[in-house]
């Protein structure tokens, strides 16, 4: 091994061919490696992969396209297994590895926005087929999660008829600051920016309104929050905008999949036949407008019984996956029916804030790397070009 001590201006340093050779090696079995989210290689995916060697470390960086702040660890250790038995001998024989794991969150192309959403690089819708299966839940808490691995979240919730964001998050009887007479500023809450038709109407707001009322004031939400602002970053963007959409697949969920540019939806069912029948109406909804369908996420799928801990597919097991098999979409993941989750989101704590480091946060942050992966995925295909072979 050359020594380094007696040098200090390494940056320069042409490193020898024999070691250049092996940390080729290196970034080739990097390569290799399996991303958890998408099931994919690295090679295969639009990973960088950098390694370098200095004082007797080999250093390795993989900057992957979502957020996946608690994934470092074992990236690291499986790096280290994995380069290991290379590093045994030859030139970097008993070298130290030290890996990063970087991300850079890219953004849909978009057609024409509106000034106030151009600072929202993904929208990710989160739907159900049917009410009460649990979808503002889940959008809570996946938007939680996003922001838990590192990225910066708005939530909008775009339930008309039902707007339970503010009882979720705590912020009931807040109201948005209006910029201009015309902009309302989100309201921080739990590190997210969100907006919701709650904010804006009260409970004097007589009933027959809400309908008529609902809808201007839903596309008023669309384009006149300042998404921009007040999340404390440097150019004011957000890597995730998450919109929690009406149930059902009718004519408002069409609409509005169509007035922006989604970036993916992920739709949210319950395990029994009904719940799914109507989660594929969702699946087909969002293809017919060329949204592409993240995954499913099934929820309440095994009931953990709260005096001895047994679990059980009350409503039946297999359903959401064999949904997901069935129309080419994936099983983003399972929740369970459980106390805690709904109390939490009763109480204005959703259990991602409330207990980041449980059980049930751990099943949401993989939900929100796996689908933030397939929105790189969707938005490298978009990207995809040909590339130009020299001949
Ligand atoms: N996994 C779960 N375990 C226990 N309770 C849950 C779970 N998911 C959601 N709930 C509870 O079920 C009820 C309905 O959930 P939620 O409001 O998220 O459903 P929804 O599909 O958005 O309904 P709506 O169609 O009315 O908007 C809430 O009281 C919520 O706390």
């Amino acid at each position: 091994m050359t020594d380094h001590h007696s040098h200090h201006d390494h940056d320069h340093e042409e490193i020898p061919a024999d070691i250049q050779r092996q940390l080729e090696q290196v970034a080739e079995v990097i390569g290799l490696l399996e991303d958890p989210a998408t099931g994919l290689p690295l090679d295969q995916l639009e990973a960088e992969i950098e390694v370098g060697f200095d004082e007797g470390t080999v250093y390795t960086g993989v900057t992957l396209g979502y957020p996946c702040a608690s994934a470092q660890a074992s990236w690291a250790e499986r790096i280290r297994t994995a380069c290991e038995p290379l590093l045994a001998e030859g030139p970097l024989a008993g070298a130290e590895i030290q890996s990063d794991l970087f991300f850079d969150i890219g953004r849909t192309e978009t057609g024409e926005v509106p000034e106030s959403l151009r600072a929202v690089k993904n929208i990710i819708a989160v739907a159900s087929g049917k009410g009460g299966v649990g979808k503002s839940t889940t959008a809570v808490n996946l938007a939680l999660a996003l922001a838990a691995e590192g990225a910066r979240v708005g939530l909008l919730d775009a339930d008309i008829y039902g707007p339970s964001l503010p009882t979720m998050l705590g912020t009931e009887g807040l109201r948005p600051e209006v910029k201009g007479g015309k902009f309302f500023v989100p309201v921080a809450a739990h590190g997210l920016q969100t907006m919701s038709l709650g904010y804006l109407l009260t409970e004097d707001t007589p009933a027959v309104w809400r309908g008529p009322m609902a809808s201007g004031a839903l596309n008023q939400m669309l384009t006149q929050t300042l998404w921009s602002e007040g999340n404390g970053a440097e150019d004011g963007e957000l890597d995730y905008l998450v919109v929690d959409m009406p149930p059902g697949t009718g004519d408002i969920q069409l609409t509005l999949a169509q007035k922006v540019t989604l970036s993916g939806a992920v739709i949210v069912t319950t395990p029994q036949d009904l719940a799914l029948v109507d989660a594929i109406k969702g699946v087909e909804m969002f293809r017919k407008v060329s949204v592409p369908v993240l995954g499913i996420v099934e929820n309440m799928s095994l009931h953990t019984c709260s005096n001895c801990g047994h679990r059980e597919p009350i409503f039946g097991a297999g359903g959401g996956e064999q949904m997901a098999a069935d129309y080419g979409t994936r099983l983003l993941g399972q929740l369970p029916l459980a106390m805690s989750i709904r109390e939490q989101a009763d109480g204005g704590k959703p259990t991602v804030a409330a207990e980041p480091e449980g059980e049930v946060a751990t099943l949401y942050r993989e939900i929100a790397r796996k689908a933030a992966a397939q929105v790189w995925l969707a938005s490298e295909d978009d990207a995809a070009f040909p590339e130009i072979e020299e001949v």
